[in-house]
């Protein structure tokens, strides 16, 4: 199912990767119409790993995300400075279609957010809009599996997904993400709608889903982090001198992150002080 794009994207640029360098988000400035809303972010994505974005409201994590599946495409004013090198090339780059590049970088929202059909017919959807070749219910039945929702659905997969609670929901929008195998995961606060038994169920899913996917996380959940993430980026907006710039702060190992961060701001964070 993939194209010559995908394909390119995927291979690494001999010379400018190192085997775990997945992507290298070089945000130097970010505006929506003559809004600076990020400055100075530079994060990198290491492959198999789960990175959470974290810091409090405003400060850029979900605009940050966007970017790294050119999302943010689709909200007028965006532009941005900098680059983001996705195993080595430019998915910015005049060249590049960002349909292909959302086909490689799959995302879940917030909300939970089935389309009005099936289960079945949700899971299948982006194989039908890519034409896949191979056999559809196969894929289905794997990717529900993957998201560890085959067990309470593979009796009812015609009924609709709207039908199933919120936490079985974001596990289909899961398998729907999954089905077409994408090589990134970004999962903007999957859990925020949920109850804790069902963030647990997503939490345990993000640490199964590892082993085949990157998964970069937006949370405002200090604990999600620490449990589930290898990597944490801490972004601040100050907002005191009325400024509202989002901008990256430190990024690290998440125990190193939370045990011992090299900022005040994000020590402060950490202990609960701003929010
Ligand atoms: N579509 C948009 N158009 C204009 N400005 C936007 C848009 N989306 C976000 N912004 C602005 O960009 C800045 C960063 O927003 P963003 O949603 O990325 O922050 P966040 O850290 O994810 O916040 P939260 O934790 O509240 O979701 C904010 O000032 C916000 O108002």
């Amino acid at each position: 199912m993939s194209t010559p794009l995908q394909d390119a994207l995927g291979t690494p640029a001999s010379s400018q990767t190192t085997t775990a360098l997945l992507i290298n988000c070089a945000i130097d400035r970010l505006y929506y119409g003559d809004f600076l809303a990020v400055r100075d972010s530079h994060v990198p994505i290491t492959k198999g790993t789960i990175t959470a974005f974290i810091g409090p409201s405003g400060c850029g994590k979900s605009t940050v995300l966007r970017c790294l599946n050119r999302m943010n495409d689709l909200i007028r004013g965006f532009r941005l400075e900098g680059q983001v090198l996705l195993n080595g090339h430019d998915i910015y780059a005049p060249e590049v279609d960002p349909v292909a590049v959302r086909r490689t970088i799959g995302m879940v929202f917030q909300q939970p957010n089935p389309f009005a059909m099936s289960i079945a017919k949700n899971v299948g959807f982006g194989l039908r809009l890519n034409r896949f070749k191979g056999n559809h219910q196969e894929r289905i039945r794997e990717s529900l599996e993957a998201a560890a929702l085959w067990d309470e659905v593979k009796d009812k997969l015609h009924s609709s997904g709207l039908s199933l609670s919120g936490g079985q929901q974001q596990r289909l929008c899961i398998a729907r993400a999954i089905a077409t195998r994408p090589e990134i995961l970004l999962m903007d606060e999957p859990c925020s709608a949920l109850d804790p038994i069902a963030t647990k169920k997503i939490e345990d899913l993000m640490l199964e889903l590892k082993k085949d996917y990157t998964i970069v996380i937006v949370t405002h959940n200090m604990d999600q982090a620490r449990r589930v993430a290898d990597y944490t980026a801490f972004f601040y907006v100050d907002t005191t001198q009325g400024g509202r710039t989002g901008h990256l702060i430190e990024y690290g190992p998440t125990y190193q992150l939370f045990e011992n961060p090299l900022h005040e701001t994000t020590a402060r964070y950490i202990r609960g002080e701003f929010s």
